[in-house]
């Protein structure tokens, strides 16, 4: 099944629009996780890895039944090395044996021949010794477009042979995204709109049956007007709405990220969610805390839709 026919499935199950960030940062993890982890394997990367498993594991069993997709960051993980793989792996599997969807963010790119080892690794099946194949249980992966069209190809084909997804960055919600991705073109048009166009030929191949492709674009919550615009651009291209929270978008501010049927968008926290059991107004019980405030995410978003009329389950 087409990767964007599967997100709406879960979409609907859900009734949520949520995108649960799974950002681990050890600082901010409850110290009991990591006082056990520190027992059992010392002061190593080993228990680093615990420790994320753990708690990620906890967030999992707390945001699932009102989220349809969580987004690993792989920053957070790659810092610890093979041991930090090991945990974005486990995280990746657990996610999906609770029934999530999973996008990988590791924005991965390069040219051609390489960005082709990068979509065999995330999105592919990749042949080693004879009859032997490796399995990547992710099923989207966030791209940068810098490199051009045959950087993106490698992904685009293998999202068609195997029904993944990705995330092109395109208007990113960042302060200085505007640094590049603003800039006027000879045609005079920003940067990021071209951007928009080139994901629009990319993803003509891969539109599922109920109308949105498997290739989509990276919107930050925190550039609404630019949304809107993009919106109109890429009208059959589901976006992932980063910004939301943490970075100060709100449910208002990412209305115009969804097209009048009520789809087109999943909008993502990670801080404000998986850490939301330090702040006052939430249970200082980190998994209860995280339930409270993916139901609160949820609520606001499908309010908000409710007020535009755009909210599909009335
Ligand atoms: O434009 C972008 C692209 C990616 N991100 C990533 O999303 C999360 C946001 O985390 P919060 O804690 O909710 O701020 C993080 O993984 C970023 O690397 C983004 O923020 N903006």
């Amino acid at each position: 099944m087409n990767f964007a026919d599967r997100l709406m499935e879960k979409i609907d199950q859900k009734q949520s629009h949520v995108c649960v960030g799974l950002d681990p940062r050890l600082n901010q993890i409850p110290e009991n996780i990591k006082d056990k982890a520190i027992k059992n394997y010392g002061k190593t990367t080993e228990a680093v890895a615990k420790s994320f498993l753990e708690f990620n594991k906890g967030i999992i069993d707390a945001v699932a039944e009102h989220t349809a997709i969580v987004k690993p960051q792989m920053a957070f993980y790659e810092q610890y090395g093979y041991w930090g793989v090991k945990a974005f792996e486990d995280t990746v599997a657990y996610a999906k044996d609770s029934g999530l969807l999973v996008i990988s963010d590791a924005k991965r790119n390069d040219i051609g021949s390489t960005a082709k080892a990068y979509a065999d690794g995330y999105l592919g099946r990749p042949d080693f010794w004879e009859g032997e194949t490796l399995v990547n249980k992710s099923d989207s992966l966030t791209v940068t477009p810098y490199l051009g069209s045959d950087g993106i190809i490698p992904f685009v084909d293998s999202c068609q042979e195997h029904d993944k997804g990705i995330f092109t960055l395109v208007k990113t919600s960042n302060p200085s995204s505007g640094d590049l991705q603003d800039l006027v073109t000879k045609a005079d048009s920003r940067i990021y709109e071209e951007i928009a166009k080139l994901v629009v030929c990319w993803g003509e191949e891969l539109i599922g049956e109920r109308g949105y492709s498997s290739i989509g674009a990276v919107v930050g919550a925190t550039y609404p007007s630019e949304a809107r615009t993009l919106r109109e651009i890429m009208v059959n291209n589901y976006f992932l709405v980063p910004g939301y929270g943490a970075q100060g978008g709100s449910a208002d501010d990412v209305i115009d990220c969804f097209n009048d049927d009520g789809y087109g968008a999943v909008v993502n926290s990670s801080r404000g969610i998986i850490f939301a059991y330090q702040q006052k107004r939430y249970s200082n019980d980190y998994k209860e805390a995280a339930k409270q405030a993916v139901i609160e995410m949820k609520e606001a978003i499908n309010n908000s839709l409710a007020k535009e009329d755009k909210l599909a389950w009335q």
